[in-house]
């Protein structure tokens, strides 16, 4: 990368860049441009600039541009480091009361909101006069903790928005720690926001040193701008019209507040399109595939007599036995999942019950809204409060790799501690988009070390790093991306990558929530086609949620259909295509029909 494309693109941000360097280096080494002792005084009184006292000289006689020069160390040192000590305590206080939510994020929440409503200044006012020394360190960390709130608030509300990406669901899904899913994945997307938290801190920092030091609170017998001017103003320097040695340091904090400020537009300007959440899900995808094509020459597309909505009856679930060879890897029975939303109780599914067989590949299909993915949720136990499972289970038939020892595991029962070893090894996830189910600001590499690391604690890093190119490979992506970051690959590449992911670990099952809606036609179509080849190569079992039917009746070996929380058809996917039973699958296929999706 050349230097060039490292800088800025904006004028602004350039501009601000430029001031903090030159006070940053004013600091460092302007003390070593002059001789003169800040604090010695001389015989020049309140001389104007000249050759000799760059910028005049004070009542005493002390050298004005050294006093400037040594004042930025100081002024910029309380600066920083109140500005560390705020943002480590607003990115506690914040990250940790949006994630974990509850009680914590009750009493955080707080103190935060006691600390913002105590007006700034006078709580630093009271604080300082109560120190019982007035060294700089002891003013920064008054600064510090009279200034973290504004900035924990806004990293709690980014958390909590962060917290329901995908990419941190599934961080929760590999079975990573929620310490870790804070500062490995929630953190780096909010970076940005604590860079900008810093850079506001470091100026509200300044500006009180400054305030606090010109009230005579600050430590006066440490030079820096804010004890200039106090000293300036209580010499009456404005009356003998010595500008000279108030106007530097004035001038000073003003312009270094503008230079930060202008930093943090470019940090708006740079964050803000990355953290948006990716492009809209669920385009319409019309397909006319070989499967559709030899469905086509089975039969012609079913006649439907009458729109769902004027059928007179509806005539209960319509299930068949399923065709396949397989036996159980997952079994569902009578499962009820149920919200509680102020306006009630919402029954997201009803008396569900599905067996998924090794090797099988079930489409769940439905409108929007039907309770596919709540039904998901509860195989893969990642539902959150308001969902409630109020009846019914969820079975995981485990088989040893050589098949000689079977155990039934309670899916729902299941301690926290086991459900982390069994999800991703044994029941692995696809999630919706994967634009959002990876971590923007991690290499790819990482994301897969992230699973491997919890799952396989003891292999090495090089052959993690092994792995993941090999399975990067599987789904046709170059052993090179393995260091690319998301966004330089492209929307079929990253859902590849998520594959990728969810195969490492060599699941029994893989659940995908829309795995291909975001995509385009034909990249949609060759992931599905790798999809089933590595389903043949591994022999895992697929649950593919999609509102596209059509879809399903080419890839899916049995078809479930669901409507408002309840199973209306289940069985294979030939069947239900030639002869659907319920009037709800009839009209979606008879509107598939008229759609030209199916031949
Ligand atoms: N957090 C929630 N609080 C209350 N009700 C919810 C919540 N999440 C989902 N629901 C309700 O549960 C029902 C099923 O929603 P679900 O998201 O499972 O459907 P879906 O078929 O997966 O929809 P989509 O295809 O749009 O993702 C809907 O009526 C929905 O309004």
């Amino acid at each position: 990368m050349s230097p060039s494309t490292l800088l800025p693109s904006s004028g602004k941000v350039r501009l601000g860049l430029a001031i903090t360097l030159f006070f940053v280096l004013l600091a460092a080494l302007g003390p070593l441009l002059t001789a003169y002792d800040p604090q010695q005084s001389g015989p020049d009184i309140l001389q104007p600039p000249s050759g000799q006292h760059w910028f005049g000289t004070t009542q005493t006689g002390q050298d004005v541009f050294s006093q400037f020069v040594h004042g930025a160390r100081v002024s910029l040192g309380v600066g920083v480091v109140a500005g560390i000590v705020s943002q480590v305590i607003s990115v506690l206080v914040g990250m940790i009361g949006g994630y974990f939510r509850g009680a914590t994020d009750e009493l955080l929440y707080v103190l935060t909101a006691v600390f913002l409503v105590v007006p700034g200044m006078p709580l630093l006012i009271v604080l300082t006069g109560y120190l019982p020394s007035r060294g700089m360190v002891s003013v920064a960390l008054v600064i510090a903790i009279t200034s973290w709130a504004g900035s924990a608030r806004v990293l709690r509300a980014q958390t909590m928005s962060l917290r329901r990406r995908d990419f941190v669901e599934a961080a929760r899904a590999t079975g990573e720690s929620r310490t870790r899913i804070i500062f490995s994945e929630v953190m780096p997307n909010a970076l940005p926001l604590v860079a900008s938290g810093f850079l506001f801190s470091v100026i509200t920092a300044v500006l009180s040193e400054a305030g606090l030091s010109f009230l005579g609170l600050g430590s006066l017998t440490t030079t820096s701008w804010g004890s200039m001017l106090y000293f300036a103003q209580s010499a009456q320097a404005f009356l003998y019209g010595a500008w000279w040695w108030f106007v530097p340091p004035g001038l000073a904090i003003a312009v270094v507040g503008a230079g930060l400020a202008l930093i943090n537009f470019g940090i708006d300007e740079f964050a803000n399109p990355r953290l948006r959440t990716g492009r809209s899900r669920r385009r319409p995808v019309r397909r006319s595939g070989p499967v559709a094509a030899a469905l086509a020459a089975a039969t012609t597309a079913p006649e439907v007599r009458e729109p769902e909505s004027s059928e007179p009856t509806d005539p209960g679930p319509q299930v068949r036995p399923a065709d396949v060879a397989g036996d159980p890897v997952v079994s569902v029975r009578d499962l009820v999942v149920e919200y509680d939303t102020p306006d009630g109780r919402v029954r997201a599914v009803d008396d569900v019950s599905l067996t998924l067989h090794r090797g099988e590949v079930l489409g769940l299909a439905g409108e929007s809204g039907s309770g596919k993915s709540t039904l998901t949720n509860a195989v893969t136990r990642l539902l959150r409060t308001p969902a409630e499972v109020t009846a019914g289970s969820i079975t995981y038939h485990r088989r040893s790799r050589d098949g000689s020892r079977r155990e039934d595991v309670d899916l729902l029962g299941l301690p926290d501690d086991e459900l982390r070893v069994l999800r991703w090894s044994e029941i692995a996830i696809v999630f919706q988009s994967a634009m959002n189910a990876l971590n923007p600001v991690t290499r790819v590499s990482a994301q897969f070390d992230d699973v491997v690391r919890v799952h396989r604690p003891t292999m090495p890093a090089a052959d993690r790093r092994a792995l993941a190119v090999q399975m990067l490979q599987k789904v046709g992506i170059e052993p090179d991306r393995v260091d690319a970051y998301p966004h330089e690959l492209s929307g079929g590449m990253k859902q590849r990558v998520a594959i990728a992911i969810a195969l490492v670990l060599e699941p029994e099952v893989i659940v995908m929530d829309e795995p291909t809606t975001a995509l385009d036609l034909l990249v949609q179509r060759e992931v599905l086609d790798q999809v089933m080849r590595l389903r043949d190569e591994y022999g895992f079992a697929i649950v593919f949620t999609t509102h596209d039917l059509a879809l399903l009746l080419e890839i899916a070996d049995s078809i479930a259909v669901m409507q408002t929380g309840r199973l209306v058809e289940y069985g294979p996917a030939l069947e239900l295509y030639t002869d659907a039973r319920h009037p709800y699958t009839r009209a979606l296929l008879r509107s598939l029909a008229d759609l030209g999706a199916l031949l």
